[in-house]
């Protein structure tokens, strides 16, 4: 099974079956599409143009290699083969059990089929099945390419072999399975935002708030927060020092309060629907779907890259996964020390990346040849390092967001406690787009002074320069 793993097939290739292909082809996979809407490429064209643009930026490393798209006249054209099928057809049960029975009638029996179902049960989706514990829930949250989110619903007809391969799969895409442990209606996630939704829609037709007010409630408050710290968390610090206990007592009396209407639901006839859908283009009608997909994408790649940051909720989980794509620290020639793209957050008012950006390019860059001589984590945990002492940057060329670019590096001078680097910044089509000449001088911790490295590490040092020309 091992080499077929590496193909997708994707069957359904609309909203989220294009986000879905997006990510595995970003993620190294060969995916393959069946989908009968005669638009279905150039839609998951749009989708794909959008992913290759805002995944990659949510990293400090390169993806692996794209893998290859192909499309398909039939269901069983695109499964043959494939390790993993993503089911993304519209949400109609008679129609999944009819895609079901021809996905089974061509796939391999070790294959696993992930169902993006937003609803259904996974015993609703085996009904009839040849191979019931083949099949599986992966619901997804869009855009699929950036959201980490994916709930795995097993059912209670399962085989635990595939459960661990599909929680692997998931996790190598990048992804954040969350494993529900019963299966029930909607899932976990998809309760609230119906239940949010519905709340929602009472306040429009009740004539209490606009589209445009709504949301304004959600991300100018709670919706920062939920990014974050979720519900429960939140509400333990909003209990003060005596926490949750203390939040129930003050605020759970007031759920038998006449506030909600949960469990009703509006009727969604034709005057409700025009009332939203006037509010809705009256608030984004000045912008294409397009545009809108473009600013909520880069809007979550920078707040991702802050929860990076802070190694915080999904930050924390881009960086495992980063820590598992990142390349092997080892030799080559030429010397690449930084592969990468021009994340949205580094650019600046004259839209293209800010200076105070090439820094940390070739900060990195140094931290690479670092670990490459042996001055490791181990290393500066045992009390030595390097500073830098001195740089002269040139910038020769503009750069943009979601632009990939590296950085070549070669060792000028590598002698005692002297450590002198040249970078040089090259786009995709190898243009120079900054250089960067930087003295290096090795450091001991405790005193704050300069002194001799380690003597493997000086040995590395001189090997390096040497191998370079350094002084030739
Ligand atoms: N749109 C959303 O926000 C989310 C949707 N989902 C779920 O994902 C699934 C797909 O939903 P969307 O992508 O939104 O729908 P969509 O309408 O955008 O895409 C469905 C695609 O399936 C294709 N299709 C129809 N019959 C087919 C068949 N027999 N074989 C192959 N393809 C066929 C259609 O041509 C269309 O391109 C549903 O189960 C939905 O509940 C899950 C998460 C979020
Ligand atoms: C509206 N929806 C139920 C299809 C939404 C989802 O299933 C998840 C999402 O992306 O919000």
């Amino acid at each position: 099974m091992t080499d077929a793993r590496q193909t997708a097939a994707i069957i359904g290739g609309g909203v989220i079956g294009g986000g879905w292909a997006a990510r595995f082809l970003l993620m190294g996979w060969d995916v393959r599409v069946h989908d009968p809407d005669p638009e279905a490429e150039r839609k998951i064209g749009d989708v794909l143009a959008g992913a290759r643009r805002a995944l990659p930026m949510l990293y400090d490393v390169a993806l692996p290699d794209e893998g290859t798209l192909t499309f398909h006249n039939s269901v069983g054209e695109a499964v043959t083969g494939a390790a993993w099928v993503q089911e993304s057809v519209p949400e109609r049960l008679d129609l999944k059990h009819r895609v079901f029975a021809e996905i089974q009638s061509h796939l391999d029996p070790e294959a696993v089929i992930g169902s993006s179902t937003s609803g259904f049960k996974p015993s609703e989706l085996q009904q009839g099945a040849k191979d019931p514990t083949q099949i599986l829930v992966t619901h997804p949250f869009n855009p699929v390419y950036l959201l980490p989110l994916v709930e795995l619903v097993p059912g209670d007809t399962h085989d635990p072999r595939a459960v661990a391969w599909a929680e692997e799969v998931l996790t190598g895409l990048g992804m954040a399975p969350l494993r529900v442990r019963a299966e029930i209606d909607a899932h976990i996630a998809d309760r609230f935002l119906e239940a949010v939704w519905r709340e929602a829609l009472w306040l429009i037709k009740d004539g209490i708030a606009t589209t445009a007010e709504i949301d304004e409630a959600i991300r100018m408050g709670f919706g920062l927060r939920w990014a974050q710290m979720g519900l429960f968390e939140t509400y333990r610090i909003a209990g003060g020092e005596a926490g949750m206990r203390h939040f129930i007592e003050q605020f759970g009396p007031a759920l038998a309060w006449p506030w909600t209407k949960l469990m009703d639901v509006p009727e969604l006839d034709d005057a409700l629907i025009d009332r939203i859908a006037a509010q809705s283009d009256a608030q984004s009608g000045h912008l294409s779907i397009r545009e809108l997909e473009r600013l909520r994408d880069d809007n979550l790649v920078a707040m991702l890259r802050a929860l990076r940051q802070q190694g915080s909720a999904a930050g924390a989980h881009l960086n495992a996964h980063e820590a598992q794509i990142a390349p092997a620290i080892a030799d080559a020639s030429p010397l690449v020390t930084v592969r990468r793209t021009v994340p949205v957050d580094w650019t600046d008012y004259n839209g293209h990346m800010n200076e105070g950006r090439y820094g940390q390019v070739f900060s990195d860059a140094a931290d690479f040849v670092m670990r490459l001589v042996g001055a490791d984590a181990d290393y500066i945990a045992s009390g030595l390092s390097y500073f830098t002492v001195e740089t002269t940057v040139k910038y020769l060329a503009e750069t943009h967001a979601g632009a990939p670019f590296h950085v070549v590096t070669q060792v000028l001078e590598g002698a005692g406690k002297k450590l002198k680097l040249y970078h040089e910044m090259r786009g995709e089509d190898g243009t120079v787009q900054a250089t960067c000449e930087q003295m290096l001088i090795h450091v001991s911790l405790e005193t704050r002074r300069s002194c001799p490295p380690r003597a493997d590490v000086e040995k590395k040092v001189e090997e390096l320069a040497a191998s370079h020309g350094a002084g030739a």
